[in-house]
This record gives C-alpha cells, sequence and structure tokens, in this order.
C-alpha cells in the first residue's frame, strides 16, 4: 500500500489536504480568511519582510489546523466513544489552533495597524500582554474547577 513514486506521494499528500478541507468547517473559515488577509495585503504598500510575517500567520494557523484534524481523525478511529482522556487531547489540540490564531491577530494588528493607522508598537505591545498573561490568568481561573474535576477522572 506504499507509494512508489514521487507523484503518487504528492498526490495522497493533496489528498490529505482535500480531505481536511471537505471534512473541518473551520478549516475552509481559515483558508478563506487567510486568502481574503493575502488579497488584501496586495493592495497596501507592504514590504518584503511585513508580507513574509501576514503569510507566515496565515499559513501557521491553517498547519495547526491540519494537524488539529489529523489529531481529531486519528482518535475518532481507535477511540470512538466518549472518554475523559480524548476530550483533553482534543480540547488541547483545539487549543493549539486557537494559540496560533492569537499570533496571528498580534501579526495582523502589527503589520496593518502600522500600514493603515501608522500606530507606534504600544497597542502591540498591550495586546501582547493580554494574550500572554491576562489571557492565561482568567482562563485558569474560569476553567479550574472544570479541569480538575476532568484530571480527576482521568487517573
Ligand atoms: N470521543 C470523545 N470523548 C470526549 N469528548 C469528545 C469526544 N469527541 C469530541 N469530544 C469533545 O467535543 C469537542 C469537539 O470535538 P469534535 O471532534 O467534534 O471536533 P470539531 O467539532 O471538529 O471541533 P474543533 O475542530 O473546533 O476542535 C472536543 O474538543 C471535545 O471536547
Amino acid at each position: 500500500m506504499g507509494s512508489n513514486n514521487l507523484k503518487e506521494s504528492f498526490s495522497h499528500a493533496v489528498d490529505g489536504i482535500v480531505f481536511s478541507i471537505l471534512q473541518e468547517r473551520n478549516l475552509r473559515i481559515h483558508f478563506l480568511i487567510g486568502f481574503l488577509v493575502l488579497l488584501f495585503s496586495l493592495f497596501l504598500p507592504i514590504d518584503k519582510n511585513d508580507f513574509i510575517w501576514i503569510f507566515f500567520a496565515v499559513f501557521f494557523v491553517i498547519l495547526s489546523e491540519l494537524i488539529n484534524t489529523l489529531i481529531e481523525n486519528f482518535l475518532d478511529l481507535f477511540i470512538p466513544e466518549y472518554h475523559p482522556i480524548v476530550k483533553i487531547i482534543k480540547d488541547i489540540s483545539s487549543g493549539v489552533v486557537l494559540w496560533s490564531s492569537m499570533f496571528s491577530v498580534i501579526v495582523g494588528v502589527a503589520v496593518f495597524g502600522t500600514y493603515l493607522f501608522s500606530w507606534n508598537i504600544l497597542p502591540i505591545k498591550i495586546l501582547g500582554f493580554i494574550f500572554l498573561s491576562i489571557f492565561p490568568f482568567i482562563t485558569i481561573i474560569w476553567g479550574y474547577k472544570k479541569w480538575k474535576n476532568l484530571i480527576n477522572d482521568k487517573r
């Protein structure tokens, strides 16, 4: 069942991406947003470095969504019934997508804020601070009890 040439390997890889796009609504949304962001950036005088950051942010979110899809399918194959550990793994996997989306928001605000509104670094620092300190702090307080129960279930 292994692929024996480069063309076949490429075709299987494309099949994987097509399957993920057809299966996952969130992936379709991220592709659409990524396309619109890149299209929009064509109309701004964005320099090469900033464009690479934008492209990387879009690419990174789609990559994490593909990994999320991979993990979900893997789990559904081997453990289709409800299981507390499956819940934890799937939630972490979604968390990876959320985390990379937050990174792309920072990049978007930094680049587009500069070109559209001549923002300096302050709004970006504030957003970065919110994402890296206030966000984990609030979510830990908010979700602590729920997660403690889940971890106890796991034991
Ligand atoms: N077998 C399972 N056992 C326990 N919890 C599950 C199971 N399947 C799904 N869940 C819970 O439901 C959520 C959604 O899982 P699902 O597989 O439907 O992904 P989805 O709808 O594609 O969501 P997303 O891609 O946004 O993570 C998971 O994050 C998890 O909390």
